[in-house]
């Protein structure tokens, strides 16, 4: 198929075409500003393009990112730009590409997992990756949030700022939470541009982005909130439009809520939040805030004995997996994988095993939310040696549920 299809990376002549095409894929059209802005923001050896008959059919691409995992923050292939155009559908063409990626991420040392966003949940499961995060849409109507009496809200004030004059102090606030929040990753290069990015498509019919700043009685920076006005044609009211809120404390975050809560004549709010987020223990009726659950992240081992290695568990662990990776087949083996407090191994081994699975599975627990129990339950991972999946389950579980911010406009990566 690949030679059917080459496929390599675009040259900086070629990176116009290819963004078109994939960016068609979505359904979306790009104007040259846009595409100025993705050109500074893809490393062009990091692309991939196939080619029929000289010209480009589809595309991928990796960003180098790193993403907070349990217990430490790895590097991580954040993987967009996924699209094959629709004269080449259902050809194999993802597959190719899918695989000359991973191969080439393995074969050049790079990072130990990648990660993405995917558009429809049935596509990547076949390439390895697995469901490892979750969001929340939550949508709340303001009549009914009555906060906790005692709610602590602090003493901080905050403030609505202009775009310039909010960023440093938003890129700060996300920076001093990031590296302790699994799921999050960082945002180099031209990222915060996208973020704030405030044009008409990104804005789809609301208005303009706004920017709440809450500072602490200190004076410092410490959460803020964006948002934006939503026209409620036909769909029950105007509601405030939250596309991403951030805290380091919790009276700040209580705070940010209750101003939210505040805003005169918009009956509701949506957000997009973590699938633990605590917004409804702060009300007196939890059920003003609706809920509706979504998968985000996707993460993919690509070599699988670095990637656990690389994180952090919760328990000491000794448990010997069986993996099978029809997909990426230098994984499939036995390896043990051992973890104490603060640090942890991965290595072969020709030791029976305790549990048999795929790095899709593995993907899916990775981040701590998933559980091997529950995948187990589906039949997905077979247990050799009784009791080992208990404790590899409850090893692998994160204090909190993983999530990834930005909301389903914005890319994760
Ligand atoms: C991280 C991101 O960027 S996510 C964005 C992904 N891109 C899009 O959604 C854009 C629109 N869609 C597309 O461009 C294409 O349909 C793609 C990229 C999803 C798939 O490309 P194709 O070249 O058609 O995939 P390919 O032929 O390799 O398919 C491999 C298998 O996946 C299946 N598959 C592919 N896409 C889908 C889908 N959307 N839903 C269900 N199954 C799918 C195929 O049926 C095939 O199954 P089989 O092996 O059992 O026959």
């Amino acid at each position: 198929m690949s030679d059917t299809y080459p496929i390599r990376p675009v040259t900086g002549e070629e990176f116009e075409t290819w963004a078109r095409v994939v960016s068609d894929t979505y359904g979306e059209d790009r104007t040259e500003e846009d595409l100025a802005v993705e050109r500074s923001a893809t490393e062009l050896e990091r692309t991939l393009a196939a080619f029929d008959e000289g010209r480009i059919i589809g595309g991928t691409a990796a960003c180098t990112r790193v993403l907070t995992v349990p217990g430490a923050v790895l590097p991580t292939a954040g993987i967009t730009w996924v699209g094959v155009t629709p004269t080449h559908r259902r050809r194999g063409v993802l597959t190719c590409l899918m695989r000359r990626q991973l191969t080439d991420l393995y074969e050049g040392g790079g990072e130990p997992i990648a990660a993405l966003r995917p558009s429809e949940a049935p596509i990547y499961g076949r390439y390895g990756y697995g469901p490892a995060s979750r969001g929340a849409l939550l949508r709340c109507e303001k009549r009914s949030m009555a906060f906790l009496p005692g709610t602590d809200f602090g003493d901080g004030r905050i403030r609505l700022l202009e775009r310039d004059e909010a960023r440093p102090l938003v890129e700060e606030v996300y920076e001093r939470v990031r590296p302790g929040a699994v799921g999050w990753p960082d945002r180099p290069g031209n990222c915060w541009d996208i973020r704030l990015a405030d044009g008409p498509q990104d804005r789809q019919g609301a208005t303009a982005l706004r920017h709440a700043v809450h500072r602490e009685s200190g004076g410092r920076a410490d959460g803020y909130a964006l948002y934006r006005i939503k026209d409620g044609h036909g769909d029950g009211g105007r509601a405030v439009q939250v596309v991403e809120l951030v805290a380091v404390t919790r009276r700040a975050y209580a705070a940010l809520w209750r101003f939210l809560a505040g805003i005169d004549l918009v009956p509701w709010i949506e957000y997009e939040g973590a699938a633990d987020e605590a917004l409804p223990y702060l009300l007196a009726d939890p059920r003003a805030v609706r809920a509706h659950e979504v998968d985000r992240l996707w993460v993919r081992l690509v070599d699988v004995a670095r990637a656990l290695a690389g994180r952090r568990y919760a328990l000491p662990l000794e448990v010997v997996l069986d993996v099978r990776d029809d997909f990426c087949p230098w994984n499939t083996g036995r390896l043990r994988l051992w973890a104490e407090t603060g640090t942890a191994g991965c290595e072969r081994t020709a030791a029976a095993p305790d549990l048999r699975l795929t790095p899709a599975e593995l993907g899916a627990a990775f981040l701590g939310g998933t559980t091997l129990e529950t995948l187990a339950r589906a039949g997905r991972v077979e247990e050799l040696r009784p009791g080992a999946l208990a404790r590899a389950s409850a090893a692998f579980r994160g204090a909190g549920e993983p999530f990834c911010p930005g909301g389903p406009a914005f890319p994760a990566f």
